[in-house]
């Protein structure tokens, strides 16, 4: 999978050399490349944004730099020869866009090229958004009801998720089966040594061997703990995935 990050502040990326993610580069699981979109700007103060048309607060970003960056950043194309199987998705993060979830995280994990467009200020001038339906999957995308000061820290975190997801990233794959909304509930609470902790034990059922006994245990705590805090999950299970136990819970 190739990636791109385009930004005015191309450090705030510089978490994605670490950890995982700068292992997965390393290896060449994942081609990840961040450019600092004044490199596409015509004057000696590297402009990228001006006042708003129609009058606010704020500034917006101009178009021209982006489209340069973005024209530049698909054409770098995914890893592998040839031409590009699937048009590059670009992602915008934004408050306005459609909500990023573990299924879009699985669903983009599968894409070539992924380009991520980091939007400050105001936003970006919309007729970028338009211009780049020509040449990509236009995806605004959104972390959550909130507002960020720019897209870095949203690209942090779908760029992690996304990544993760690739096969070779993580080392055993298992572990991503058991996971906060592998299967439409969150995970199970999880313990380790010692098995006794300021007078707190750890639930004696995960002493008892009995892998039955211990996968009910486990399964009863994914539902009680999505009912709690988020029972919207739980509206929205398909009920032939539950079994009779599950709806005892
Ligand atoms: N909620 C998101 S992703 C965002 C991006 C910029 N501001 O908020």
């Amino acid at each position: 999978m190739r990636i791109d990050v385009v930004s005015i502040f191309p450090e705030y990326l510089s978490a994605l050399d670490l950890s995982l993610i700068g292992k997965a580069r390393e290896q060449g699981l994942l081609q990840l490349t961040v450019t600092d979109l004044r490199e596409f700007t015509a004057d000696r103060h590297r402009t990228v944004d001006d006042t708003p048309y129609g009058g606010g607060a704020g500034m917006v970003m101009k178009p021209e730099p982006w489209a340069l960056a973005l024209d530049a950043a698909r054409t770098r194309g995914p890893a592998g020869a040839g031409a590009p199987e699937q048009r590059p998705v670009l992602v915008v993060p934004s408050p306005a866009g459609e909500v990023f979830t573990q299924a879009t995280a699985r669903e983009l994990a599968l894409r070539e090229h992924l380009v991520f467009a980091c939007g400050r200020y105001e936003g970006i001038d919309e007729r970028v958004v338009e211009w780049s339906r020509e040449h990509f999957e236009v995806r605004p995308m959104s972390l959550g009801d909130y507002v960020l000061n720019g897209g870095e820290v949203a690209v942090l975190a779908m760029v992690e998720a996304i990544g993760r997801l690739v096969p070779g990233v993580i080392g055993n794959p298992e572990s991503l089966v058991e996971e906060s909304h592998s299967d439409g509930l969150l995970e199970y609470p999880v313990y380790t040594k010692p098995a006794l902790w300021r007078d707190r034990p750890v639930p004696e059922v995960l002493l008892s061997g009995h892998h039955g006994r211990i996968a009910r245990w486990r399964r009863d705590r994914q539902l009680q703990r999505t009912a709690a805090r988020r029972p919207d999950l739980v509206a929205a299970l398909d009920p032939a995935g539950l079994d009779r136990a599950d709806r005892d819970v």
